[in-house]
């Protein structure tokens, strides 16, 4: 019998710690010997609570914060700084706006390509803007722009650089419901036609399941780790209409609810002590959780 191979890892987060100083001295852990391993093409998500530490995962990831122990191995090797191996998608894209959408993503074509001809470099930058549905707005600038389209820029950017490895944080966080749909389509294709490793966090467990190949559970912070790891066994390309009719689909996201209402420290408590943030409501809302009403008293 011939074993089948097994898929190559492209990422290793190896029992990563990270602690920030407090005001008052002395540190705080956030995040307690995380260990991930991505295969190359993987799509993978990270979700949890609002401050358990998925930006500060995803930062050291990217190379723009130190572990405090723990490290990082991309493509075999070991690595502690930002390049140009890993596109990074924030929720804002921070574009450049005095620069039209063409310019910002020619900025890192110009790194990356330094070897192809100006003629080649600027067949990158358009073939990119256009695949993400910029073909007529490229040479508009940010201000010209809807916030959908900036984010289109932004994922094109990264994709232009032929990165190993997509990072993205929330990169639809800020979008209404109806763009957010249309991106993570845009997302999905540009990633099964380029295969490109991806760690995206977000808040949305439908947007979660949806998109990834594996959900990465963390658990409540401070000292967060991995909590849980649900794969999703949707095949590809997937139909957001025919996997919200699959039976799964309705099982894998109580499972996601499951785990967030369970490692909540936002529930309602029956403690008579229970004190709610401010904040409750929106961030029930924000991971699409239950809203108690009326809310517990504070
Ligand atoms: N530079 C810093 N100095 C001190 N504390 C920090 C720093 N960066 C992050 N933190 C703290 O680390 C914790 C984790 O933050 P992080 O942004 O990683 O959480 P998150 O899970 O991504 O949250 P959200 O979902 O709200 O974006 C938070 O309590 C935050 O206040």
């Amino acid at each position: 019998m011939i074993a089948s191979a097994q898929p190559k890892t492209m990422l290793e987060i190896s029992h990563l710690w990270k602690a920030f100083p407090t005001p008052k001295g002395g540190e705080i852990t956030i995040v307690k010997d995380f260990s991930l391993k991505l295969a190359e093409g993987e799509f993978a998500t990270l979700i949890g609570h609002s401050g358990c530490g998925k930006s500060t995962v995803l930062s050291i990831v990217a190379g723009l914060a130190n572990s405090t122990k723990g490290g990082i191995i991309l493509a075999g090797r070991e690595t502690d700084e930002p390049g140009p191996d890993r596109g990074v998608v924030f929720q804002a894209p921070c574009l450049l706006p005095w620069l039209t959408a063409f310019e910002n993503v020619m900025i890192g074509v110009n790194q990356v390509y330094f070897t192809a001809s100006k003629h080649e470099r600027k067949q990158v930058a358009e073939y990119y803007l256009s695949v993400v549905g910029l073909g007529e707005a490229m040479h508009k600038y940010p201000a010209e722009l809807s916030q959908g389209m900036r984010q289109r820029v932004g994922i094109a950017r990264a994709f232009a650089l032929q990165p190993k490895m997509l990072l993205l944080d929330e990169p639809f966080g800020m979008l209404d419901a109806l763009t957010r749909f249309e991106l993570q389509q845009v997302l999905l294709e540009l990633w099964r036609k380029f295969r490109i490793t991806t760690l995206m966090v977000t808040h949305d467990v439908d947007e979660a399941i949806f998109l990834s190949d594996r959900v990465v559970m963390m658990s409540d912070g401070p000292e967060a780790e991995v909590g849980d790891i649900l794969r999703i066994p949707f095949e590809r390309p997937r139909d957001r209409k025919v996997i919200m009719e699959d039976p799964r689909y309705y099982d894998l996201r109580e499972h996601l609810i499951t785990f967030l209402n369970d490692r909540s420290h936002l529930r309602p408590s029956k403690d008579p002590e229970f004190k709610p943030s401010p904040d409750m409501a929106e961030e029930l809302r924000a991971h699409r959780l239950p809203v108690p009403t009326p809310l517990p008293a504070a």
